[in-house]
């Protein structure tokens, strides 16, 4: 289980100082973007730039149990939970002060950037993500 926490800013609410959903969208993204790093070994920089694969997400469902406002301090726990040929499933737990606020679960896919085709976990990466799902 990974986790990461990051406040809510003004760009992330409207003008009564509610989350929009698209922006709680985008700080999920920014904690896989972060979770990537810390198991995969890589950041996002040595994977695209540096290795030419990208990871976008195919799949995605997300529930909203109570409305985030403006300065909340959200915690986000990203869980692998598996691990196939090319595909990960991740599930995103956000909470506020321990209380549930959204969550999402999404399916991301490996891809080579040069043909956009799904390319097979490399074995360090396998390896990695194998140990982290246990
Ligand atoms: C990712 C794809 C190239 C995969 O297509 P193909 O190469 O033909 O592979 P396949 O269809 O055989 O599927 C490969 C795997 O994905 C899985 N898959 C494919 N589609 C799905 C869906 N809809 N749900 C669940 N799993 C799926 C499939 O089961 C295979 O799993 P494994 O057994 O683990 O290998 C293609 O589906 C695609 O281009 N989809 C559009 C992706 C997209 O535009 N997403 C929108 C957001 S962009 C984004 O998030 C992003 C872009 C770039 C980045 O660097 C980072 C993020």
């Amino acid at each position: 289980m990974f986790r990461v926490s990051y406040p809510l800013r003004f760009a992330h609410c409207d003008p009564a100082g509610i989350a929009f959903y698209p922006r709680c969208l985008e700080l999920c993204d920014a904690a896989v973007e972060d979770w990537t790093p810390a198991v995969l070994g890589d950041d996002r920089q040595a994977m695209h730039m540096g290795r030419g694969l990208g990871l976008p997400t195919v799949s995605l469902a997300s529930t909203f149990t109570a409305p985030s406002k403006l300065g909340d301090r959200l915690d986000f726990a990203v869980q692998l939970t598996r691990v196939g040929n090319s595909s990960i499933d991740l599930e995103i737990e956000v909470t506020c002060e321990g209380a549930p606020r959204f969550s999402v679960r999404l399916t991301q896919v490996l891809i080579a950037l040069a043909g956009g085709k799904s390319q097979p976990w490399p074995p360090e990466y396998r390896q990695r993500l194998e140990t982290e799902c246990q």
